[in-house]
């Protein structure tokens, strides 16, 4: 088995009295895909704002690759590699979606976050982030301003930025909230694609059972901020806690 490309080891917050997660220790490795469900407020997002340094850990510690990057702050930790969806959206909303990929381009490939980069660099910037977009359907708003995007598409790009940054964790909290029917399958084949990559590892926290069905090669549960349950979705759903505590209730049977 590969070494983990991320760990969390006894992570903890508190929030006030309020213990939210509480000493969860759980490692990822690349190539696998890991659904972490739980019911509402079991801590999966505040779970996820420890990993990607959205809040700060009361105790315990987040490993990317061996190194502690428990004292890093956002930006550092998606430097490290640490890509998590929602916090690259509307990076500049002011600029058109193919700008917006563009730079996420420019900036991995260490070329900073200038508009005035040498034409030659450009049009080969402007290649692969049209060939992104393209790969996630958005290429006919690739000249739409990012803040009149409706939503379905701020979710697409959201995709498309992360595929522009290649980080070596992909974060996604419920990625299809909120689609349609005709646009959900389009993510969902993106995680698909992304997941068949050896080097990636893939977070995903999800309610739907189609969708945890379809792409999770392991299922974490998270109940009242604990770890319950961790295996192989056929083990993990046939397990006393999840049929008793989750199934038809707080996992959307859909
Ligand atoms: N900043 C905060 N201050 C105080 N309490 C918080 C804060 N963030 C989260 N909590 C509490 O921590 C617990 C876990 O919340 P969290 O949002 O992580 O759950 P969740 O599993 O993601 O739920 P959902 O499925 O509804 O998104 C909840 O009781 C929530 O009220």
């Amino acid at each position: 088995m590969s070494s983990p490309s991320l760990e969390t080891r006894a992570l903890t917050v508190r929030f006030g009295g309020h213990v939210a997660v509480n000493a969860v220790s759980c490692a990822f490795r690349p190539g696998e895909l890991t659904a972490i469900v739980g019911p509402n407020g079991a801590g999966k997002t505040t779970w996820f704002n420890l990993i990607s340094g959205q809040i700060a850990a009361s105790s315990g510690q987040v490993m990317l690759g061996g190194r502690d990057i428990t004292r890093l702050g956002v930006a550092a930790r998606t430097h490290a590699g640490i890509g998590r969806a929602f916090q690259l959206t509307n990076l500049f909303p002011a600029l058109t979606v193919l700008e917006n990929v563009r730079l996420v381009v420019q900036a991995r490939r260490g070329a900073g976050l200038s508009l005035l980069t040498m034409a030659a660099s450009r049009r080969d910037l402007t290649a692969e982030a049209e060939d992104i977009l393209d790969r996630v359907r958005l290429s006919s708003q690739a000249h739409q301003l990012v803040r009149a995007l409706p939503h379905g598409d701020q979710r697409k790009l959201e995709v498309a930025l992360l595929l522009a940054l290649r980080p070596r964790i992909y974060m996604f909290d419920e990625p299809t909230a909120g689609m349609s029917v005709d646009e959900a399958p389009v993510i969902l084949g993106l995680i698909a694609e992304i997941k068949a990559d050896p080097a990636a590892t893939v977070l995903l926290v999800e309610h739907k059972m189609d969708v945890i069905r379809a792409l999770a090669d392991r299922i974490v549960v998270l109940h009242n901020g604990t770890l319950v349950a961790d295996g192989n979705p056929a083990e993990v759903m046939a397990s006393d806690i999840v049929q008793e505590a989750y199934m038809g209730r707080e996992i959307e049977d859909v």
